[in-house]
């Protein structure tokens, strides 16, 4: 079993285990009264990139990643905010998954809660509309998570059920007859991990998939690339990308320096004319 089957599995049996203690009637009613009340404002995240993109600027989403295990919520809230003071990010997202944090969504709630203007989204394996309306309830703007090649024809109910809950949920896709399978089905966001089953060591590879991925989306849709360096992020901005998923490890390789990273980001990400 590879791992991200093994990942897939865990969440499913997560999932069960939870809908079990709920029972069927109350997740009916959980994910109705979900639709019945939808975010308001809603689509924070593709808002601000409509708001930007025509004036030349990437948005910049970072990772806020527990530096240990041992962080805390209240820790992460105060990286969220020197992430938005001082490193210029304009969105961030919050890993909830049960490997990645023993807070899951207590997290992502304490970020939203620290930097109430920003939209927080969070991040993880997204294979049931439960997860989304846990999510929405958390007050975040959206997830990162539904990826094409885990929940295939259930791809399109999970993109439009967050949808209908005003969430911003681009969907992570790996080649160009996803992409065109999804915009007939409406998919409007569309999320590159360029990290995704590449073991290919040679230089530049990453950014010429991005590249070629960002070419084949249709006219109006808008995208998120995953950059681990400045050189991906540089790329994936000259490619096209309207949006940069500032990941953990281009955070990292600057330490707690969150001022020269978002400096340097900026240099980075800045067309030529
Ligand atoms: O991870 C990305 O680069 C990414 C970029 C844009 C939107 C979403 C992204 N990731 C969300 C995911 O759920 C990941 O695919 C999944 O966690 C695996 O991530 P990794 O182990 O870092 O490849």
């Amino acid at each position: 079993m590879s791992a991200l089957e093994a990942t897939i599995r865990r969440k499913q049996r997560e999932l069960e285990a939870s809908i079990r203690d709920m029972g069927m009637e109350a997740l009916d009613e959980r994910l109705q009264s979900a639709t019945a009340m939808p975010l308001r404002p809603a689509y924070r995240l593709s808002t601000l990139i409509a708001e930007n993109v025509p004036m030349g600027r990437a948005v910049l989403v970072y990772e806020v990643a527990r530096p240990t295990p041992e962080t805390t919520s209240a820790e992460l809230a105060e990286l969220a905010k020197a992430y938005v003071q001082l490193g210029g990010a304009s969105a961030l997202v919050v890993r909830t998954d049960s490997a990645d944090t023993p807070s899951g969504l207590r997290d992502l709630f304490t970020v939203q809660q620290a930097v109430p203007k920003v939209p927080v989204l969070a991040r993880d394996w997204l294979i049931h509309p439960l997860q989304v309306c846990e999510i929405k309830e958390s007050g975040a703007a959206g997830a990162l998570g539904i990826i094409n090649q885990v929940t295939g024809r259930g791809t399109g109910v999970m993109s439009s059920f967050s949808a209908a809950l005003g969430l911003d949920s681009p969907v992570e896709v790996v080649n160009a007859k996803e992409v065109e399978e999804l915009s007939k089905q409406g998919v409007v966001f569309y999320a590159i991990n360029v990290s995704v089953g590449l073991s290919v060591a040679i230089p530049g590879f990453a950014n010429k998939i991005a590249h070629g991925l960002l070419g084949t989306l249709p006219f109006g849709a808008i995208s998120l690339v995953g950059v681990r360096s400045l050189e991906e992020a540089s790329a994936a901005r000259q490619s096209g990308a309207d949006a940069l998923l500032v990941k953990a490890e281009l955070l990292a390789s600057y330490g707690k320096d969150v001022r020269a990273l978002g400096n340097a980001l900026e240099y980075a990400v800045t067309l030529d004319d």
